[in-house]
């Protein structure tokens, strides 16, 4: 494990009253091995630091999760991250532990002796916690909020970071009714910098967001959706002789690379999953259709290459997508 950095105050010389740029790029080394920040993060971790609310749209696989991840690594008390899929979540909780940085999540899905250990934590008088990750839904709860405010009381409370902001707009592709309540946390929490991050660019969205978490005066950062490292290939269906053998040919040219294939009918992933694996490619379908316990077991898998390609539809969420190296 590595050794933890001093987490209070500011040093001599410091900015915001907090790090400086040099700083702080000492930390993304010490933790994540990276030398420099990226697009508009350094700007979104001084404007938290600094105390401002502050407003994040970069790509997906942008890298928005630093934004919050440095803060938690600098500042004094807890980062809360509120996110909107579990599997999302013990996906941080377990890289970030494997980098020595203390950090939980709380869902459905944890036992009951695991959120015991986590409540303990927090009532302590110096929690170990860094990141706490949260659902919606349990932040609407009265008894997490009771708990935030003993936290905040406490001066515990460093930051509330909402990923998948655009989640919180009725206006938006992914709306989550549970969204639309975690804006009290404004009023709840006047002085406590509140982060808002989403990879949605639709104006309409974006206002909506801002508006309904009752940002004060935000900072705005808006980074540049061109990914040179993305290339696109139009292929027509009716130009092709056999669209599976197409595929597969196109599957096993790649290598193992990991891939997604996404299809419109939950069908068309069965019959494809069945047809690549003919084919001798390891691959498992992805859709609404099948249980939960088999959707995690695929995504499990998907995650530690043991499958090489998930054929789904929508339903498997495209935020997987970029989280791998090599895809
Ligand atoms: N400054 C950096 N330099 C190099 N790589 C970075 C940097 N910041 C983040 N990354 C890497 O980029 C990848 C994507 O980061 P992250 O998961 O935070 O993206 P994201 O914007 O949250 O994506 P999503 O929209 O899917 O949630 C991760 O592997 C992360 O370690």
């Amino acid at each position: 494990m590595k050794k933890a950095l001093p987490l209070k105050g500011g040093s001599a010389g410091s900015r915001h009253g907090t790090k400086t740029q040099k700083e702080l790029e000492n930390v993304l080394k010490q933790y994540f091995g990276y030398s420099e920040f990226r697009g508009r993060q350094l700007e979104a971790i001084e404007a938290v630091l600094s105390g401002r609310d502050c407003f994040c749209l970069m790509p997906t696989g942008g890298g928005k999760s630093m934004c919050y991840q440095i803060p938690a690594l600098v500042k004094t008390g807890i980062v809360l991250v509120i996110s909107p899929l579990i599997a999302l979540m013990e996906n941080q909780v377990t890289s970030l532990k494997s980098k020595g940085i203390p950090a939980e999540f709380l869902s459905s899905t944890q036992t009951t002796h695991n959120k015991n250990k986590i409540h303990e934590d927090l009532d302590s008088g110096n929690p170990s916690i860094k990141l706490l990750y949260v659902t919606p839904e349990l932040v609407a709860t009265y008894g997490f909020k009771e708990k935030l405010t003993k936290l905040y009381s406490r001066g515990l409370l460093g930051l509330v970071a909402i990923d998948e902001a655009h989640c919180i707009s009725t206006w938006g592709h992914d709306f989550r009714p549970s969204y639309r309540k975690i804006s009290s946390l404004r009023k709840q929490f006047p002085d406590i910098p509140i982060l808002a991050l989403t990879a949605t660019a639709v104006p309409k969205v974006q206002k909506d967001v801002i508006s309904s978490l009752c940002l004060q005066n935000p900072v705005i950062l808006k980074a540049s959706f061109n990914r040179p490292n993305i290339f696109y290939e139009v292929r027509y269906k009716d130009l092709l002789d056999d669209v599976y053998a197409d595929i597969s040919n196109l599957l096993k040219s790649s290598g193992n690379v990991c891939s997604i294939i996404y299809c419109l009918e939950r069908a068309a992933c069965d019959d494809l999953t069945i047809h690549l694996s003919e084919q001798g490619i390891s691959c498992a379908a992805y859709h609404a259709g099948l249980n939960s316990k088999v959707r995690s077991a695929v995504l499990d898998d998907w995650l530690s290459s043991r499958t090489q390609v998930v054929v789904a539809t929508v339903a498997f969420g495209y935020s997987f997508f970029l989280h791998l190296p090599g895809i």
